[in-house]
């Protein structure tokens, strides 16, 4: 059985189209990315899939539990962690989680185990007894993953598990995730960070605009997109707008600089290589790297949702 079957989910807000024929499966024990721009649609998903909003049109069902009309026993084996934090700042960490067990019918006993457990592998086990009001960021995110899975659910939704986070409380959240999976857990997790769903997920959906773009492996959405292949290339002297000359060479696709380098997307990788050394005698520099490292998931993700770089960063185009 699958956790999660979501088939042609429809979501309007007025004249606005969230949703616009959603359909995709997760199976048991999988981590599936979504990876979307802002305003994709990813947030209306998951609160679809948990029961706090209602679709338009099409279904959805968890562990074949339909999500609207069985919303409870849909919701039984589920565990959600919001990218806002949902922790009470006047109660400990323990109170937290203790607040989090009764609310989904933890027993006693079995409350106070999991808590010390869960305390000890998110490394908040000696601050247990201090108020949270004067925990960090990256400690409060802790927190609510560990509220959010007090339960021991079959299946977690992730809302961006790590943005925003210091480089310490990321690696501990990847971890515990990771742990969670090697435990059989399904993962559900929203992202905007390309290199997190890389590294994380077994398959990636790509949503733009209400729209799946996209649903595959990170490596095979790479293969796939032959028009992304790219070359990085460095020179030994950068007094030459390279950009502005290579891109008039025939068959560069784009051009753009990536630190010291410039990495160029071609159909014809070996072909844009001969022009390369061509270029440089040309203009009497020396090549000090080139390197064909195929493309990222970050370029599929551009390619895919029509985004536009700008900087290291990704911009929407409108
Ligand atoms: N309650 C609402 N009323 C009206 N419009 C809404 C509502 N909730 C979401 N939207 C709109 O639906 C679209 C999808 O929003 P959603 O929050 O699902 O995006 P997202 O992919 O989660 O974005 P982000 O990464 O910024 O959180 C956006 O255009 C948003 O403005």
């Amino acid at each position: 059985m699958k956790a999660i079957e979501v088939s042609h989910l429809i979501k309007k807000f007025g004249s606005l189209t969230a949703l616009n024929d959603v359909s995709f499966s997760v199976g048991e024990g999988e981590t599936f990315g979504f990876l979307g721009p802002n305003g994709a649609g990813k947030t209306t998903t998951i609160r679809i899939l948990t029961g706090v909003s209602r679709p338009t049109s099409g279904t959805a069902t968890i562990f074949g539990h339909d999500v609207e009309h069985d919303t409870i026993a849909a919701r039984q084996s589920v565990g959600i962690v919001s990218e806002n934090s949902n922790v009470y700042d006047d109660l400990t960490a323990w109170q937290n989680l203790m607040f989090s067990a009764e609310l989904y019918h933890v027993g006693r006993k079995e409350r106070e185990k999991k808590a010390n457990e869960l305390l000890g592998k998110f490394e908040l086990y000696e601050r247990r007894n201090d108020k949270v009001q004067g925990f960090s960021k990256g400690m409060k995110r802790r927190l609510t993953l560990a509220m959010g899975v007090v339960n021991s659910p079959r299946l977690i939704f992730l809302d961006e598990p790590t943005s925003g986070l210091d480089v310490q409380s990321n690696l501990i959240i990847r971890e515990v995730i990771s742990s969670l999976v090697r435990e059989g857990v399904t993962v559900f997790l929203t992202t905007h960070n390309i290199e997190e769903a890389n590294v994380m997920c077994d398959r990636v959906a790509i949503i733009n605009k209400g729209n799946i773009v996209a649903v595959d492996t990170p490596e095979s959405l790479k293969r796939t997109i032959r028009s992304v292949q790219s070359i990085e290339v460095a020179f030994d002297n950068n007094s030459i707008d390279h950009i502005e000359e290579l891109s008039r060479l025939p068959m560069i696709n784009e051009v753009h600089k990536a630190g010291d380098k410039f990495k160029i997307f071609t159909e014809l990788p070996s072909e844009v290589i001969d022009a390369l050394v061509a270029y440089a005698h040309f203009h009497d520099l020396k090549i000090l790297s080139i390197a064909t490292p195929g493309p990222s998931l970050e370029d599929v993700f551009v390619r895919l949702t029509g985004l536009q770089r700008a900087g290291d960063g990704i911009h929407a185009i409108d």
